[in-house]
């Protein structure tokens, strides 16, 4: 997969099959347009192309916070392997006062060549976002491509958005949050040096820092599955600032695997959440705080008596 950031940087003259949104988190109606751009990059010999917007510029000229499901790091590499490009678009002044009618014109058609063009009904664009489906529809003879409008994909009765993901990710809904996904939800990051407490306390863990620009679930304790060189690993661990042991405001993921003893310092690794367990606590003592996390602990291993990662 080619990722390029910047439309100035696409320079394929080749027919293409793409989809276009802002993709956070690649949830399962996402997935639905990706994989309509993959049969017919299969069916007509063209080039797949994933074309999503990076919100951050927006996000920082408004002053503020990024809170995404996935970094954009994340987002690339969960897309890796699936199509021919992926096109990183900065959401800037440039892109955002062009007119919608100038957006077909000039990007879809003159610099992607989009011979079919995939969205879901909803999918608005241009300045003021005056570009629907209607519009995109109404120059597709003139352009010469082909309109491929997908219905929704729901969960219960509301449909799925990148919204209504981060509004379940902040109440701790992981069960929710994962169905719509249609994965479990990722955090990728590399193992830091902690204090190694863990390990004299008898429960040694991984420490990892999100991106920063990560929306992370309530602070408390999660049942996980950690990918350390290729392999799985069940475990229990904190998202949060461990209060008992500092006063640092440094938001981490602490895990503690089960079957595993290796060296993972320095690793970069991927962790999914599964099922909340409780809220991270300031206990009074470190011994206090032992017992408890040797209790999540046999809670976690007994959930992984009835279930597999990713069940
Ligand atoms: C299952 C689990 C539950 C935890 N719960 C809490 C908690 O409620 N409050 C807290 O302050 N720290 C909690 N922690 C974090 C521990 O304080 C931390 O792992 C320990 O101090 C070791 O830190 P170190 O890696 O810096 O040595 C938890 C850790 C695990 C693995
Ligand atoms: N549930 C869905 N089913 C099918 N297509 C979808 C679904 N949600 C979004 N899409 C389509 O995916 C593309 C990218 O959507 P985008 O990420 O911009 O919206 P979203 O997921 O609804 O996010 P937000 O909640 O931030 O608006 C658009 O073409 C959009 O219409």
């Amino acid at each position: 997969m080619d990722y390029i950031k910047g439309l100035e940087f696409y320079q394929d003259s080749r027919e293409t099959a793409v989809t276009l949104g802002k993709f956070d988190g690649l949830h399962r109606g996402h997935q639905k347009l990706v994989n309509r751009v993959k049969k017919l990059k299969n069916k007509h010999r063209v080039r797949s192309v994933v074309f999503a917007f990076d919100m951050l510029p927006l996000y920082e000229k408004l002053g503020l916070p990024r809170e995404g499901i996935m970094s954009n790091e994340e987002r690339k590499m969960r897309l890796h392997g699936t199509v021919d490009v992926f096109l990183e678009c900065p959401f800037v002044e440039s892109i955002s006062s062009m007119t919608a009618e100038a957006f077909i014109k000039d990007v879809l058609v003159g610099i992607l060549h989009a011979k079919y063009i995939v969205v879901g009904t909803d999918f608005r664009f241009g300045h003021g976002k005056r570009g629907d489906v209607h519009m995109l529809a109404e120059y597709a003879g003139a352009y010469g491509y082909e309109l491929f409008v997908e219905e929704k994909e729901m969960y219960g009765d509301r449909e799925i958005s990148s919204t209504y993901i981060k509004e379940e990710l902040r109440k701790g809904n992981m069960k929710a949050v994962n169905e719509m996904l249609g994965y479990p939800y990722t955090v990728n990051g590399t193992v830091e040096y902690g204090r190694q407490l863990g390990r004299r306390l008898g429960f040694p863990t991984i420490n990892v820092q999100p991106a920063k620009e990560k929306l992370l679930p309530p602070n408390g304790v999660y049942i996980d599955c950690v990918e350390i060189d290729g392999i799985w690993y069940n475990g229990i661990g904190n998202v949060g600032v461990k209060p008992t042991v500092t006063d640092e405001n440094r938001v981490l993921i602490e895990s503690y695997l089960f079957d595993y003893d290796g060296n993972a310092y320095e690793k970069d690794v991927e962790i999914q959440i599964y099922e909340f367990r409780r809220p991270e606590q300031k206990f009074a003592s470190v011994e206090e705080m032992k017992e408890h996390v040797n209790a999540d602990i046999a809670y976690g291993k007994e959930y992984f008596r009835y279930k597999r990662r990713g069940e």
